[in-house]
């Protein structure tokens, strides 16, 4: 039976230098496969270069990885490239934290039913009961675990456990409202997606919307970061705003900003997923679609 053309992308990133391009196109080229996509940047200011190149065989053979990374590697090499290969058929398995409030998870759950999110969801975790039937109905498993000061290591060794078991590539806190400690930063280090209800880094920490109904501001945002010791400094992925004024109460507020909360966060997921992220000192490169 004819194989399935099999889509890979390659990201890669090097000191800046002339034929950075040339160099994966012509290799891409010569080992016969088609580019689909391709996205580059070069960072003047920190003489930095990267690249982003979704790639299919036409071919009958089927791709050998193995083979791929070996003659790859020989002409990156050359370039002080620091690549990685994925494949676009791949499911990303995402643990989802939570705590009492369910628009972010409910619009999560929403796109990986309908398959706009090509993922697989393999646990949901909350300080608190309340979403329970929510993930039932979805058929996915829900760990309540409570926290408290004291219990702290306790629940997040059990949260640790957990992600582990799934063996999540992505832990996303949908509005989850506990600072996780330095230990479980230093774990999940480029691998947890926080959605913070602001546009940093403007009112951080708890009750933004209060913060920002205090300021009297003129915008709304939310702000999809990785998660970071530093809490709410971790590098930003992507961010959304709408306009509002003095008519706007923090409840008004809140019900503007859950929209732009959902649609902030499952893009910064979409491109996590697709590897279009890269982390370049304290912030990002993204290739978005
Ligand atoms: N280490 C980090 N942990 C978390 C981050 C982060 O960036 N680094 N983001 C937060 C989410 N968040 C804002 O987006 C946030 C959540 C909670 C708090 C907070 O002060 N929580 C209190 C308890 C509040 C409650 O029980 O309702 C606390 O932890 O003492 C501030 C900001 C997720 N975690």
């Amino acid at each position: 039976m004819k194989p399935v053309p099999q889509t890979h992308i390659i990201t890669a990133d090097c000191p800046s230098r002339p034929g950075t391009v040339d160099v994966v196109t012509r290799f891409l080229y010569e080992q016969g496969f088609y580019i689909n996509e391709i996205h580059s940047f070069d960072d003047t200011a920190e003489d930095r270069f990267f690249i982003r190149i979704e790639f299919r065989s036409d071919t009958e053979t089927e791709f050998n990885r193995e083979n791929f990374c070996q003659e790859f590697e020989q002409r990156a090499g050359e370039f002080e490239m620091q690549w990685q290969l994925a494949s676009s058929s791949y499911k990303s398995k995402v643990v989802i934290m939570v705590s009492k409030h369910d628009h972010c998870l409910n619009d999560l759950l929403y796109r990986y039913r309908t398959g706009d999110l090509d993922i697989e969801i393999p646990a949901i975790i909350s300080n608190h009961p309340d979403l329970k039937e929510l993930a039932k109905w979805h058929g996915i498993p829900y760990y309540h675990l409570p926290i408290s000061k004291e219990t702290k290591p306790e629940q997040e060794a059990k949260v640790w456990q957990i992600i582990q078991d799934c063996e999540a590539d992505l832990v996303v806190l949908a509005r989850y409202m506990q600072v996780l400690s330095s230990d479980m930063c230093e774990k999940l280090a480029g691998k947890a997606i926080n959605i913070h209800h602001s546009l940093l880094p403007g009112f951080k920490g708890a009750r933004p919307y209060y913060q920002a109904y205090d300021r009297g501001i003129k915008l709304v945002g939310a702000t999809a970061h990785y998660v970071s010791d530093d809490l709410d400094e971790g590098p930003i992925i992507s961010q959304g705003v709408e306009t509002v004024d003095h008519c706007y109460y923090p409840q008004d507020l809140a019900a503007k900003g859950r929209d732009i909360e959902c649609l902030t966060l499952s893009r910064a997921v979409r491109c996590h997923i697709e590897h279009r992220i890269f982390m370049h000192g304290k912030k990002t490169v993204v290739f978005s679609k």
